[in-house]
């Protein structure tokens, strides 16, 4: 059995650092795995390990703008339907690892996740190729900063699940950032973001934050009260699709990442289908080894 996960979120939610993460959480409990960049704007040097399977092999957004002409958003939008047009290729590429995870590094254009039907048809194909697929969806702690930007983050979260139909894990990134609860981000504290007292309620997000009466003290004071009515729409549909959790990701505790991979590993029932290893006969070189 082989395992694909996406990594998957909007712009510097910390998905390539979080893959990193993945791959030396990986070697460091002697598992196998394989990064690949699907990425064709990636620099180069943005990659921690080097990527055993890359997009850029095949085509990259320069080519596509200066061969093509077209645009940055253009260019991405060529480059994976070039990818789709030539399965064949990463069908080569993926077509040596057994009992592996590949840890794939998705692009940070969020309409890659919520419109297109790129990744859903890539998924497809990975599972053609026997492949159990999974995403992770990473949305970073500044988000709690700002109520209507992170409800906004959830609908996104939500829309690429709709879309994807696989197994799917949210994670809150960068809860370093967040300050403990003795911190007061009135008094400078780091980025001012909340501390984690109020945490609770933005990782099993409570719709109620939406829908702060009018006046309430909250940032709702900011906003104009046309838009109260599509908040409350939008609580009811948070309130009647609890599809969106997310797990607290905090890269400086080991814990916080082993409980992350854990989820990732429940959501495709990694190992559940490994057959026992034949014993094999002791030769010279085991028993040396014992002493
Ligand atoms: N404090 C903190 N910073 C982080 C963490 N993860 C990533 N960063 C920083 O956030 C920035 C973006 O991280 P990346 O891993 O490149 O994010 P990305 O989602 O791959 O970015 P794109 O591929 O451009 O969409 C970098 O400056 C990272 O150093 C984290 O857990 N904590």
């Amino acid at each position: 059995m082989r395992y694909a996960v996406l990594v998957t979120g909007p712009a510097g939610a910390g998905k390539s650092t979080f893959c990193a993460s993945f791959m030396t959480h990986l070697l460091a409990s002697k598992r196998t795995g394989h990064l690949v960049n699907l990425d064709p704007a990636a620099a180069p040097d943005s990659f921690e390990y080097a990527p055993s399977i890359d997009i850029k092999d095949l085509i990259s957004v320069e080519d596509a703008m200066s061969e093509l002409g077209y645009g940055p958003n253009g260019g991405l939008v060529y480059c994976f339907e070039y990818l789709l047009q030539n399965m064949d290729w990463l069908e080569e590429e993926v077509g040596e690892f057994e009992d592996d995870y590949l840890i794939i590094d998705c692009p940070g254009q969020i309409e890659l996740y919520t419109h297109h039907p790129f990744l859903p048809t890539l998924v497809r194909n990975l599972q053609r190729l026997g492949m159990r697929t999974s995403a992770v969806y990473l949305l970073e702690s500044q988000f709690m900063e700002d109520k209507y930007k992170f409800f906004s983050g959830v609908l996104s979260a939500m829309s690429a699940m709709v879309n994807l139909e696989i197994p799917w894990v949210n994670v809150m990134s960068k809860m370093d950032l967040v300050l403990p609860n003795t911190e007061d981000p009135a008094a400078g504290g780091r980025n001012g973001l909340r501390t984690r007292r109020n945490i609770a309620r933005y990782l099993d997000p409570d719709p109620l934050l939406l829908a702060a009466p009018h006046g309430s003290g909250d940032e709702v004071n900011s906003v104009n009260p046309r838009f109260h009515a599509l908040n409350q729409a939008l609580v009811q549909l948070i309130e009647d699709h609890p599809l969106v959790t997310f797990l607290p990701l905090d890269l400086t505790n080991p814990n916080s990442i082993e409980n992350v991979l854990s989820h990732i590993d429940y959501s495709m029932q990694y190992g559940e289908d490994e057959e026992p290893k034949e014993p094999r006969d002791l030769d010279d070189g085991d028993f040396a080894e014992m002493e």
